[in-house]
């Protein structure tokens, strides 16, 4: 699929897992060049020679430097962890104009409680993406402020689109989004890593049991996507009457694993929703109120 290129720079206040997953995607898809790109962090200066050697890019602590490409920056994307916005976005808000579009990733962090903290409602892209964005198959959920014209949505979508597959949802959902697609790599490998231990522990060497589970998982997610059939339907062909299978899938109905995935999807989301409160207090230490 070809991509639009996007002529604009990009700078990342955070250069750690996802960012990293951003600017990798991007500059692995020739979306940008590596010199349209500035990462800044917090204090790690090796993160920061890894991020230029490994990938071209400009990275600096160095204040001049971290100021002017965040002013000049088309594009500002928020990668920090949720403890640090608050002090983060107030420490460069004095930077940040209306003919940039803020782009945040960061967990629980409400539209309304960016712009408190920036004290002017610019134009803000919230979004929900994943580390697979790191291989071009991130899954993201979007949401705009009001001051993002149809114009800088279409950039929006187009970065993440270079990166994987997009959802426009409306921001309040963007919280179940963190449950499902967010965290969700997370439990599709926790469930890899118990297939490669039980496999183990049948007599498989690691190197068998791991390529096993890896080709089924691939298989598995890309036949639901080739054949665009429902889960259930495909999971009914693996399962012969009385078979291996049935008696698998018993089991873990009987330990309830199906309720268990449910329970832990909302759960994430809450927990989103719990940062979210925590950040929005945190911001009536800082910022102005818009
Ligand atoms: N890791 C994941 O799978 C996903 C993470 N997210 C969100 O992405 C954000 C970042 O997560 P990770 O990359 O996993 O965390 P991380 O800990 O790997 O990276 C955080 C980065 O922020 C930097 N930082 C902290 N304060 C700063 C400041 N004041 N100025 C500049 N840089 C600052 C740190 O130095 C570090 O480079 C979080 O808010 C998280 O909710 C969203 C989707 C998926
Ligand atoms: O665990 C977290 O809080 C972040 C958000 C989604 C994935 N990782």
């Amino acid at each position: 699929m070809s991509h639009t290129l996007l002529t604009e720079t990009i700078a990342f206040v955070g250069a750690g897992a996802l960012a990293e997953s951003i600017f990798a995607g991007l500059i692995e898809k020739g979306i940008t060049a590596p010199q349209q790109l500035f990462a800044v962090n917090q204090s790690n200066d090796e993160r920061l020679a890894y991020v230029r050697d490994t990938y071209g890019m400009r990275a600096s602590r160095d204040p001049e430097e971290r100021d002017s490409a965040i002013r000049e920056a088309g594009i500002v994307i928020l990668n920090m962890k949720p403890k640090d916005a608050a002090a983060g976005i107030s420490d460069i808000r004095h930077l940040l104009g209306p003919n940039q579009l803020i782009v945040s990733v960061i967990a629980g962090l409400s539209i309304g409680t960016i712009h408190h903290l920036l004290g002017a409602p610019l134009p803000v892209v919230r979004t929900m993406p994943n580390t697979s964005s790191t291989i071009g198959l991130g899954a993201t959920g979007i949401s705009f402020s009001e001051a993002v014209t149809a114009e800088r949505r279409a950039t929006a979508l187009s970065l993440f689109r270079a990166i994987g597959e997009v959802s426009v949802v409306e921001e309040e959902r963007l919280e179940i989004v963190t449950g499902v697609s967010g965290s969700g790599p997370a439990y599709i490998y926790y469930f890899m890593e118990a297939m490669i231990a039980a496999g183990v522990e049948g007599g498989l060497s690691e190197e068998a049991a791991r390529s096993l589970t890896v080709q089924t998982v691939l298989g598995a997610a890309q036949m639901v996507k080739t054949t665009n059939e429902a889960p259930q339907e495909l999971r009914r062909k693996v399962t012969s009457p009385n078979g291996t299978t049935e008696a698998a899938i018993k089991l873990m109905e009987s330990e309830g694993v199906a309720d268990a995935i449910s329970r832990a999807v909302l759960r994430s989301a809450e927990r989103a929703r719990e940062i979210g409160l925590g950040l929005a207090e945190q911001s009536l230490a800082h910022g102005k109120r818009v």
